[in-house]
């Protein structure tokens, strides 16, 4: 088990967090380049042709088209006025390649990972891009085909036998992709690592010329092949969850920065399911680690198939029930294990611990971008569907939702909306907030909302959880990606910062935006010489 330091659970007399305040009722136990970029070589967007489209459709959004060079880098002019104190990097990572030669990819998370960089240098602004080089990436663009199982694409098997060879690669690991295109790190030892679902698809990087150094290996035998996509990363840890796909449980773990060794926290059995339930994301407090349990499940069927489910590797069971369990991060010790509503998120916000007037901790408010418990949007997030804009496929509602997990050993928890959806659009994804306020009381999220009619989430919102109110920024045709949140240094109020993010726009264009993190008004905006694919999570790192 992993120890933490004594001092850094509260301390109240004769009180301990890690305890529930009444027992629990039960407790749970080298590398070929498509084309070599010069340093700067703006290019037209390219529409990749693509297949079953109507030819009524009006020509693809560059959001969800493959960028065309392997790398770029070149200073951009600013519209606008950067802050003074804006010094350092913000990168993005996400799937931007989605095609090998004339065959397309399906769905948006199928995609080759494309590192994008905003260098902030007193007042000036040095941008890039540049393809991760997984084997996955580097297999494909050498055979000109699929070699890995990818979240959708499968590689073609010819024959029985090698499909037989294939179970046996998807079991030991060897078939899965290390296509690492989902977020980007930065470990408390400066390491910067790009990750995706898969382990071995923890790849890192240089934040600077981004390129790619080397597979991050994980030094521990804890095994398994797959985790959480978004760690919980500060200065002096990474937290994440393991899935165990065989006995249907969570292992959570913690590393140390300057160490490749996950130690164990402790272990969630699921309540429920054959399998445990998908965890993308989770939150944390400053006490527990919050473990979800989606009735949206890991299917091994699923993880068989040659062809995709609209559910992909997943499979949506009501019947198995949804639960919260909380565990504290010092002892390992689950606190509550709760049924909570059905529900679906791919990312959580943040969460904090709620006390009573004697201080106790009576329970944990997690808030998550929860989509109505329709596992629809999963498929919604299919290219074909993203590509060809029709009312037919119109974004599905979705809300912030806060659960509150009471501590107190009763069965049940909540989940409501935490303002009127109408307030974002009933779009909400693609979340963040002050990282000063991890795990503690907050008040102000960031994340995609909608306005409508759209298929996708096309707004920037800023939500204030305490007035219950939203503000939205909104252009035209443009296709926002995360608004990340970064806080001017020796800020005291939680929304004294920016808010940063890229915008692919509606005539192939490509831009990076400001906005004030207050009072949510643009203050710059800086054009790329070439349009963005659409793009999932970032990070900062702070210059020095
Ligand atoms: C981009 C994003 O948000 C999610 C990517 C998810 C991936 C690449 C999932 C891959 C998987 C496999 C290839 C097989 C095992 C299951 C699973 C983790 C879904
Ligand atoms: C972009 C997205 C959902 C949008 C729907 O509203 C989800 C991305 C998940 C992976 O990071
Ligand atoms: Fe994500």
């Amino acid at each position: 088990m992993a120890s933490m330091a004594a001092g850094s659970c509260i301390s109240f007399k004769a009180y301990n967090p890690c305890l529930p305040l009444h027992p629990p009722k039960r407790s749970v136990s080298n590398f070929t380049i498509r084309s070599i970029a010069s340093p700067i070589r703006p290019s037209p967007p390219v529409v990749v042709p693509f297949p079953n489209i109507d030819t009524s459709t009006p020509p693809t959004h560059v959001a969800w088209t493959s960028i065309r060079q392997d790398q770029w880098e070149g200073q951009l002019s600013i519209q606008g006025q950067l802050p003074r104190w804006l010094n350092g990097t913000y990168l993005r990572n996400g799937p931007g390649v989605w095609n090998i030669g004339n065959y397309n990819f399906r769905h948006l998370f199928d995609g080759y990972a494309t590192i994008v960089k905003l260098q902030f240098e007193d007042g000036r602004l040095i941008a890039g891009h540049r393809q991760i080089e997984s084997n996955a990436y580097k297999a494909a663009m050498k055979n000109q085909k699929v070699c890995y199982r990818e979240f959708s694409e499968v590689p073609k098997t010819d024959n029985f036998l090698a499909y037989v060879g294939e179970l046996a690669n998807l079991f030991s690991g060897v078939s899965l992709t290390d296509n690492a295109n989902t977020g980007v790190v930065k470990l408390g030892d400066s390491r910067v690592v790009c990750l995706t679902e898969t382990q071995k698809g923890s790849i890192i990087i240089n934040p600077s010329t981004l390129e790619t150094m080397g597979k991050f290996e994980y030094s521990d035998s804890l095994g398994g092949l797959i985790h959480s996509a978004h760690p919980i990363v500060t200065d002096s840890e990474f937290l994440t969850l393991l899935p165990d796909l065989l006995n249907p449980g969570y292992l959570v773990v913690r590393m140390e920065p300057g160490s490749n060794e996950r130690k164990v926290i402790g272990r969630v059995n699921c309540k429920g399911g054959p399998a445990p339930g998908w965890v993308h994301s989770f939150p944390v407090t400053e006490n527990y680690v919050v473990v979800p349990e989606m009735p949206l499940r890991y299917c091994a069927q699923n993880l068989l198939r040659a062809e995709p489910t609209p559910l992909y590797k997943f499979e949506w069971r009501p019947e198995s029930k949804a639960f919260m369990h909380v565990m504290c991060k010092a002892s390992g010790n689950i606190v509550a294990s709760v049924e909570v509503p059905l529900f679906i998120t791919f990312h959580f916000i943040n969460a904090y611990e709620e006390r009573d007037e004697k201080g106790r901790i009576t329970a944990v408010i997690a808030d998550c971008c929860e989509h109505n418990a329709n596992p629809l949007i999963l498929d919604r997030l299919r290219l074909h569907n993203l590509r060809r804009f029709s009312l037919k496929h119109a974004l599905p509602d979705a809300r912030v939702g806060r659960f509150r997990i009471p501590l107190d050993g009763s069965g049940h928890g909540k989940l409501e909306a935490a303002l009127d959806p109408d307030e974002h659009g009933r779009g909400m994804d693609m979340c963040s907030f002050n990282p000063a306020y991890l795990g503690k009381k907050y008040r102000y999220a960031y994340a995609c909302g909608a306005k409508r009619p759209c298929n996708f989430p096309n707004t920037l919102t800023k939500i204030d959880l305490v007035k219950k109110k939203a503000k939205n920024w909104y252009e035209s045709g443009a296709i926002p990606s995360e608004p990340f949140f970064v806080a001017r240094p020796g800020a005291t109020e939680e929304d004294d910062g920016v808010v940063i993010s890229m915008v692919s726009g509606k005539n192939g264009e490509g831009y990076a935006l400001l906005l004030d993190g207050s009072t949510f008004e643009e203050i710059a905006r800086a054009k790329f010489p070439y349009g963005l694919p659409y793009g999932l999570h970032g990070c900062w790192i702070p210059k020095n």
